[in-house]
């Protein structure tokens, strides 16, 4: 497979130019079923996400998580800025579909498909033009990556084998960070479970690319509060 351009892939191209590569999440339910919008609508979500300065958005749409393809497609007609879609892709119909959706990117996680399925999976993605948001949870996963320069690739700090119930392990994004960028991926990313700004700050300043965070944002009520926390406790890093 031929190299392709950067600049015809929006989601990467927004997370790199991105000074504070956080992809903010709209999560209707947390893993035990918690509403998390608190009687908001994903419009009104998105606005704040849009008002905080977000590269771009993930728009949950695994049923676990109270999601719907119907969530995505409105997402869509909100905003300008590069959808992720997360849910259980496993077929080359479903990229197609995302793409009618709104989609920029696609959620590919290592730990459910056949090495076979995920290397076909990634090429339909860089064919139509949606960047692979491939997930990982281990080094052995992550050596199974294929066009790893060419695929944001995201640890997963939760457990899928739990239904992401776990508070999630961020040692595990820590310890596989060098592998990750062994890789040659352009964003290595660190996804789940990132409980507030200063941890945010601190994966950003060890390095990650960009970090996935839904339940931290969506309970603190100010997304642009969130961030600009993040800035500060970075600030605060540099002067150590
Ligand atoms: O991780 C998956 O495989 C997955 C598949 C389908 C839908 C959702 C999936 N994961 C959940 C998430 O991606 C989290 O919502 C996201 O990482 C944010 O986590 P948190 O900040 O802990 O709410």
């Amino acid at each position: 497979m031929t190299t392709h351009d950067r600049t015809d892939f929006p989601f990467l191209r927004a997370l790199l130019a991105s000074a504070t590569p956080v992809v903010m999440e709209v999560k209707q339910r947390d893993a035990h079923g918690h509403d998390l919008l608190g009687g908001r609508t994903p419009a009104a979500v998105v606005s704040a996400y849009e008002d905080a300065g977000a590269p771009c958005v993930s728009v949950v749409t695994g049923r676990w998580f109270g999601g719907s393809k119907a969530l995505l497609r409105e997402v869509a007609t909100l905003t300008r800025l590069p959808l992720l879609q997360k849910d259980f892709i496993t077929r080359a119909e479903q990229i197609a579909q995302a793409r009618e959706l709104g989609a920029s990117a696609v959620l590919l996680t290592a730990a459910l498909l056949p090495v076979s399925s995920l290397s076909k999976l990634v090429d339909r993605c860089l064919l139509t033009g949606l960047t692979p948001f491939v997930e990982i949870t281990t080094e052995a996963e992550l050596e199974a990556v294929p066009h790893a320069s060419e695929c944001v690739i995201a640890v997963n700090n939760k457990d899928i084998r739990t239904r992401e119930r776990d508070t999630g392990d961020l040692g595990r994004s820590t310890a596989l960070l060098p592998a990750l960028r062994a890789t040659g991926t352009p964003c290595p990313v660190s996804a789940s479970g990132i409980d507030g700004p200063t941890t945010a700050a601190r994966l950003l300043d060890a390095g990650f690319g960009g970090l996935l965070v839904a339940t931290s944002l969506l309970r603190a009520g100010s997304p642009a509060r969130w961030l600009d926390e993040v800035r500060g406790a970075r600030r605060g890093l540099a002067l150590r």
